[in-house]
């Protein structure tokens, strides 16, 4: 069977993407799925960093040039998650068989029950090519109108493409007055948001530690949303903890805390 391929995109750079896909997708993982993330970003091999992966040799690229086999590909990651990491540059890309990239695609997605791809960001080449690799779309984008506007282009060339666009996911929330409201959002994206991510100098702190913020921190409002999300893709009725008061996240802080 088939697993769901969901491809996450944002247009504009630097919208919180990687994280928000690497947590996700360790989330799916402890709600005892089984995920792969797909590293189509190529800028930097985002995606290991976040979770605390090292020594990734062998890419997609390297399955796809047929010198190695899609088995040696994937890494195992926290929580059981498996990691692809893609090597996807325009170049490498136009010298494989498209043919062969779609068979790949295939055949990675009956191996597990989510498939997420981290889009690179921006509209070139690649990225467009990483939205026909996911059958759906989920947008990752900042409440600010320039992040919005680069998230509906994404969005219209996707379904341009095929690609389903399922909703978007509000990263780095602050509600400040001078951000656009979820309401707003949704009727310019024409999509609904599927969850309000705060901003929260926990995210930082995880990645400056290679652990991933649902794992490190499970309990703070940013994993919170995460699992939430998580939750409900994968059809599961979960219950959040009460969040931490700010007085206990202050001690945690100061003294440590059992995790
Ligand atoms: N909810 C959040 N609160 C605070 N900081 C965050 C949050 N989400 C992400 N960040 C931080 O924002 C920065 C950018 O995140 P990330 O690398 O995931 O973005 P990206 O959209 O994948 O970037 P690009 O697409 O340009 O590669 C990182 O330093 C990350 O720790």
């Amino acid at each position: 069977m088939e697993g769901r391929s969901i491809v996450f995109a944002s247009g504009k750079g630097g919208t919180g993407k990687t994280t928000t896909v690497a947590n996700l997708g360790v989330a799916l993982a402890q709600f005892g799925k089984e995920v792969i993330l797909l590293d189509a970003d190529i800028t930097m091999a985002n995606l290991s960093l976040v979770l605390g992966m090292e020594d990734i040799p062998i890419t997609l690229h390297d399955v796809l040039a047929g010198e190695a086999d899609l088995k040696d590909a994937i890494y195992e990651g926290p929580a059981g998650v498996k990691v692809i990491p893609g090597g996807l540059s325009l170049e490498k890309i136009k010298k494989a068989k498209p043919e062969k990239l779609r068979q790949l695609i295939r055949e990675i997605g009956q191996m597990a029950d989510f498939v997420l791809i981290d889009a690179p960001a921006g509209l070139e080449m690649t990225s467009v090519t990483a939205l026909l690799i996911g059958k759906e779309l989920i947008i990752v984008t900042n409440p600010e109108i320039s992040a919005i506007t680069d998230s509906l282009k994404t969005k219209l060339i996707a379904e341009k493409l095929g690609t389903l666009p399922l909703g978007a996911i509000l990263n780095r929330v602050t509600n400040e007055k001078t951000e656009l409201t979820q309401e707003e959002i949704e009727a310019i994206l024409e999509v609904p948001v599927l969850a309000m991510i705060p901003e929260d100098p926990e995210v930082k702190r995880a990645s400056a530690y290679g652990v991933p913020l649902v794992i490190k921190n499970p309990t703070s409002p940013s994993a919170i949303a995460i699992k939430q999300l998580a939750a409900k893709l994968a059809g599961i009725k979960w219950q959040a903890p009460e969040p931490e008061s700010p007085i206990k996240r202050v001690f945690k802080a100061l003294f440590g805390g059992k995790k």
